[in-house]
């Protein structure tokens, strides 16, 4: 199929799909990302989702963790999800990145891609990459050695770990230090690193990846102001590259990043919208914000 034949099918589906979602998703109908044009081989979100979650149930020992959760998110989107301690946000990435299995839902990347059947090292394989509250790189390796074992870990690329970078590697190796702000700390050792340094590392080494969906859990916890401010700008280069899932607590930053806030509490949606609408919200107030 050539690429105008794919652009008219998508510019069809999207008519046709626009036509039936009249604002009854999680997310209000938004239509972000909804342009993107679906490729073979690549996840499909001709629907406008790149991520779906319905009704998702899970239980601790009768514990209701996450208690009738659905939403979705659309390709390219940075979305923001805030809410108090014990909502069920940690839980929501582990069913997602398949560390946890719900009693009851659907869990959907893209359009077809049924998570519920692949396990985690599949999931992270189809594009969902995670990173998580503490940094983890290897602290006796460079900056450099870091990103280019992530290169070579990651198993869609073929190269064995002796295999040197070839040059489109090797650019993609710059271009990574470049939007982590590491190109003059590509030599040091990533012990010897800030914590925000190391937080910038460990989202490139994800990135060398290329995730189409990255979720972060409290990316900026621990940050200095300045660091916070670049990671901000950070998110914002890669919104429309990668889809986005930012769990904070930190209300600057979400203001500085987001677009559409999801308020989670007791294991499902308590509101969603702008930082502005949610946080005009009172049940969101009683329960997050204080009065
Ligand atoms: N494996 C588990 N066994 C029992 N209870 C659990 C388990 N995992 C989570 N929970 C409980 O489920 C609820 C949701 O936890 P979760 O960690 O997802 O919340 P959270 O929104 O990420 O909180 P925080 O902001 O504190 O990280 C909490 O009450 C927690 O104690």
């Amino acid at each position: 199929m050539t690429p105008d034949l794919m652009e008219e099918g998508a510019r069809r589906a999207a008519a046709k799909s626009g036509a039936a979602k009249t604002g009854s998703t999680e997310s209000g109908g938004r239509e972000a990302g909804f342009s993107r044009v679906h490729t073979p081989g690549e996840v499909d979100v001709a629907h406008g989702r790149i991520l779906y979650l319905e009704d998702v149930h899970v239980s601790f020992d009768g514990f209701k963790a996450i208690n009738g959760l659905s939403l979705d998110i659309a390709p390219g989107e940075l979305r923001c999800i805030i809410g108090p301690n014990g909502a069920g946000k940690t839980t929501m990435m582990d069913i997602i990145t398949g560390k946890t299995r719900p009693n009851t839902g659907k869990v959907f990347f893209g359009s077809t891609i049924d998570l519920l059947r692949h396990n985690e090292p599949q999931i992270a394989q189809l594009g969902i990459g995670r990173k998580f509250q503490k940094p983890t790189v290897f602290e006796k390796l460079s900056v450099f050695e870091n990103l280019e074992l992530a290169l070579k870990m990651d198993k869609r690329v073929k190269s064995s770990m002796l295999h040197k970078l070839d040059s489109a590697q090797s650019d993609k190796l710059a271009e990574m230090l470049h939007t982590i702000h590491l190109t003059d700390s590509v030599s040091r050792m990533a012990g010897n690193l800030s914590h925000g340094q190391k937080q910038w590392l460990e989202i490139g080494m994800l990135l060398m990846q290329d995730p189409k969906l990255l979720l972060l859990d409290e990316p900026v916890a621990g940050m200095t102001d300045e660091e916070t401010a670049r990671t901000a700008e950070l998110f914002l280069t890669l919104k429309g590259k990668h889809s986005l899932m930012v769990v904070e607590h930190d209300m600057s930053f979400i203001e500085t990043i987001s677009e559409i806030v999801t308020v989670l509490c007791d294991g499902s949606v308590l509101a969603q919208g702008t930082l502005d609408q949610v946080q005009a919200d009172e049940r969101v107030i009683e329960v997050y914000l204080g009065r």
